[in-house]
């Protein structure tokens, strides 16, 4: 647990605020007592010794420090609240720029529900434990333990006695029920985030669902995963009902003991009735605390769990790049011998692959579709590493150049992602553009013209409550992004597939214009949009099997004129 506390308190901003919030907490913590002593003066000053004149004076104060922990329980909450809400912000920024530091293979295993899981359920909850129960309720029970312990020696040791052996059980029971009940917890996790990534998957798979009319299929599926949530959760709340049964007698036993011993310590004159009723009032709180301190460190189990789960992310090995600056210009692009395969057992996608790139042309890779030449971009773009040979810029590996390098390639997917914000936002992405130059860039891109036609314009919200755009004109807006950040080297990866013929060939016209001179390597299907180009790669099952422009390419390749008079037809 301690280890735990240590992992979230490193993404702790606000420690300024513990200060206010254990000021509250001491304050708290004594108020009680000193209400207890009151009390104890109250019966030996006035009911037994008749100093009547005490009485008011008792009155007033016992109701000032009956009402004070109240406020100071107040402050204490709206502290420690306020903490464990910036710790669970700081700490998903640090989780999602953990996954963008993650290698992309990752991806391949974790599911994005099971990571949305982590975010929704455990680091809430992980913050949630860590302060508010841990930090706060924990300490506020050891520090009332403290003080009543400390008052309850000077009243009567033999009841400090019967507390310390209290705790010593509380004490072996933690160690008998504390690891089984991070396992229970552990299992209700797993099992919550199978219903997420079920729930998750329902959702984004709406359209196949209900074409396929599979909608009880998919229901059955998440019946199915709720029960094995629902009989985890079951489990758990038996197990605790099991702690409580054995937990809870022996604390009433305790009281019993104490009023014994208390009661003949007053028969036999050794201590006062005033001091009877304040021992018992304090071995009654202390037993309370301690059972409170037993609650919250089983609590503290569950913690454990949670920091567990964002820490199988968070602990993961980040991608590792080069601090070699990038201060020139592109000079030579290469893949040299390079094998690749995306899963250790697999075979390889792309095998002993090496391409020259030539700088400032346009280049085009074609073949049949699953042929690897998608994963060439991927190399390109660091998002994965070979396996064998190197992927060479300027003679380095890709891998070994620092921060700059993603502002020398560009890219722009079949099906680009958009952020739930305004057109103008998704096309500057955070970089400074006047509105000029980004209504020329989607001028080029054909794409002005249906922005404007939208009533709020450039300023018109996509994604999440805002329009819906069509596959095409997505395409455009992610071209005239592209076309804005204007780097030396551009990949498009069937960036126009979703256009039809005229649309693309105006399209790729301008984009010619623009790249002049600039190298920008295209991934087609359709030969019609790549067949101006400086030189073409035909690619089969991982390797070049043919280079060279398409005049040249249509009389000498097979598989070129195969896919070439194909499309003709
Ligand atoms: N993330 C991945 N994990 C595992 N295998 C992958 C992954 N991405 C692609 N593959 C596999 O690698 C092979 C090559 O894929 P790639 O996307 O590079 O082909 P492609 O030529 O671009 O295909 P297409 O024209 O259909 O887009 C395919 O067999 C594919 O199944």
């Amino acid at each position: 647990m301690n280890s735990s506390l240590l992992f979230m308190f490193k993404y702790i901003k606000q420690k300024r605020w513990f200060l206010l919030g254990y000021l509250a907490l001491v304050l708290e913590s004594l108020t009680p007592i000193i209400a207890i002593l009151l009390q104890r003066d109250l019966i030996d000053k006035v009911f037994i010794d008749k100093q009547y004149q005490q009485f008011h004076r008792l009155i007033v104060l016992y109701a000032i420090f009956f009402f004070g922990p109240k406020l100071w329980f107040t402050v204490r909450r709206v502290t420690f609240f306020h903490i464990s809400y910036h710790l669970q912000m700081s700490l998903t920024k640090e989780f999602l720029l953990k996954i963008y530091d993650l290698p992309a293979v990752i991806f391949n295993k974790e599911h994005v529900g099971k990571l949305l899981n982590h975010i929704r359920t455990d680091i809430a909850e992980a913050s949630d434990l860590a302060i508010n129960k841990l930090l706060s309720d924990l300490v506020k029970s050891i520090v009332t333990i403290l003080f009543l312990a400390y008052l309850l020696a000077q009243l009567s040791l033999i009841m400090l006695v019967v507390v310390i052996t209290v705790a010593i059980i509380y004490y072996l029971l933690l160690n008998k029920f504390g690891d089984k009940t991070k396992e229970f917890s552990q299992r209700v996790k797993e099992q919550k985030a199978k219903v997420s990534i079920t729930i998750e998957e329902s959702i984004s798979a709406v359209r196949e669902i209900v074409a396929y009319n599979r909608q009880d299929w998919q229901l059955k599926n998440y019946e199915q995963k709720f029960s094995n949530y629902f009989k985890a959760i079951i489990k758990e709340a038996l197990f605790k009902v099991k702690i409580l049964f054995i937990s809870e007698p022996f604390l009433y036993g305790t009281k019993l003991v104490v009023i014994f011993f208390g009661a003949m310590s007053v028969i036999s004159n050794q201590i006062s009735l005033g001091e009877f009723v304040v021992s018992f009032t304090l071995v009654n709180q202390l037993v309370t605390e301690l059972g409170q301190v037993f609650e919250q460190t089983l609590i503290g189990r569950r913690l454990v769990a949670s920091v567990e789960c964002i820490q199988s992310i968070m602990g993961q090995e980040s991608t590792k790049f080069g601090l070699i600056d990038f201060n020139g210009e592109i000079e030579s692009i290469q893949f040299k011998n390079v094998t690749f395969s995306y899963l250790a057992d697999s075979a390889p996608v792309l095998n002993n692959l090496s391409i020259d790139f030539p700088i400032g042309k346009k280049i085009a890779i074609v073949g049949e579709s699953g042929s690897g030449k998608s994963t060439i971009a991927q190399l390109l773009l660091r998002v994965y590493s070979p396996n064998q040979g190197e992927v060479c810029i300027n003679g380095l590996p890709v891998t070994s150049y620092g921060e700059q390098y993603p502002d020398k390639i560009s890219v722009v997917f079949q099906q680009p992602h958009f952020i739930p914000s305004s057109i103008k936002e998704n096309l500057v992405f955070d970089q400074k553009y006047d509105q000029l130059q980004i209504e020329n860039a989607c001028t080029e891109m054909l794409c002005h013209n249906f922005i404007v036609g939208f009533p709020s314009q450039y300023e018109t919200q996509v994604g999440e409550r805002g329009i819906s755009l069509s596959g095409g004109q997505k395409q455009r807006l992610a071209l005239s992004r592209a076309i804005l950040k204007n780097t030396e080297v551009l990949i498009l990866d069937e960036a126009t597939s979703a256009l039809d013929t005229e649309t693309e060939f105006k399209v790729q016209q301008n984009l010619d214009k623009l790249r002049k001179g600039k190298t920008t390597i295209i991934i087609a299907h359709r030969i019609s949009t790549i067949q101006n180009s400086d030189l073409i790669y035909v690619l089969d099952k991982g390797k070049v099997v043919a280079q060279g422009t398409h005049e040249k390419l249509i009389n000498e390749s097979p598989i070129y004129k195969k896919l070439y008079t194909v499309q003709l037809s």
